[in-house]
């Protein structure tokens, strides 16, 4: 599904944090959003998300109008969020947590994207969530979105903290959910080369505005973000 985002502002009482962000998705296209610390990437996924009220501007989902929806109603169209914080029901087990976000006739089907996704999710599916590790846990997260059957995956940060070769395993998976179900993407990522790897384009976000974007096959992508996040 396409998404698009016309001037949008928002931020946290009477605070402006992102300030007339637009951005258009095509469908099936998966979009990197980079910026130093503090600059509203978060923000603007909440807000996006319907967390966080919109002072401005407005948001398109699958051509649906979304700027006034719940967070609820979001979901609704297709919309999955993985947050930079811990939302797994921690006192639930995997696989609850898990049933929680498919659909009932759908969870042997959705059980094996996990295992081809993730496959040490299924030897755990007793586990409670919150002893997973940490790294575990955001894979957790990652895999119940994409077994949810979301269309637009909204995802915060998801390489922090994992070590290089899970950083690999989800650059695959993230890109095998786009080419087999078309999933649209909106990451956003510290991590430049596996943002560079996995994204069509990145956009660059500076006190909430976008200061820059294209597309990550162009030669000078790497250069042109190193830049802005340097100085
Ligand atoms: N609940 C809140 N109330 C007030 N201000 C907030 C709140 N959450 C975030 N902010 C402020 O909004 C600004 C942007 O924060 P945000 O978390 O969106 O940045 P970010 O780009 O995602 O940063 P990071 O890369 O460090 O996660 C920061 O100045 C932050 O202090």
């Amino acid at each position: 599904m396409g998404v698009s985002v016309e001037r949008l502002s928002s931020g946290y009482a009477g605070a402006v944090v992102v300030r007339e962000v637009s951005l258009a998705i095509a469908p099936g296209q998966i979009l990197a959003v980079l910026g130093k610390n503090g600059m509203g990437k978060s923000t603007l996924l909440k807000a996006m998300m319907g967390f966080l009220p919109k002072m401005h501007g407005s948001v398109v989902i699958a051509g649906q109008e979304a700027t006034r929806l719940s967070p609820h109603r979001v979901a609704r169209l297709g919309v999955g969020y993985v947050a930079q914080e811990k939302a797994l029901f921690q006192d639930l087990s995997v696989e609850e947590n898990l049933r929680l976000a498919v659909r009932r006739p759908d969870f042997e089907a959705a059980l094996a994207e996990v295992e081809a996704s993730f496959p040490f999710l299924l030897d755990r599916l007793k586990q409670r969530a919150g002893t997973l590790s940490g790294g575990e846990q955001k894979m957790l997260l990652m895999a119940r979105s994409l077994a949810s059957g979301a269309k637009f995956l909204l995802v915060d940060e998801i390489t922090e903290g994992l070590q290089p070769s899970v950083i690999d395993r989800l650059a695959g998976v993230i890109r095998d959910a786009r080419d087999r179900h078309g999933t649209t993407m909106l990451l956003v990522e510290q991590h430049l080369p596996f943002a560079l790897a996995v994204a069509d384009r990145w956009a660059v976000l500076d006190r909430g505005e976008i200061a820059d974007s294209g597309g990550t096959a162009e030669p000078d992508a790497a250069a042109r973000v190193t830049g802005h996040l340097s100085v």
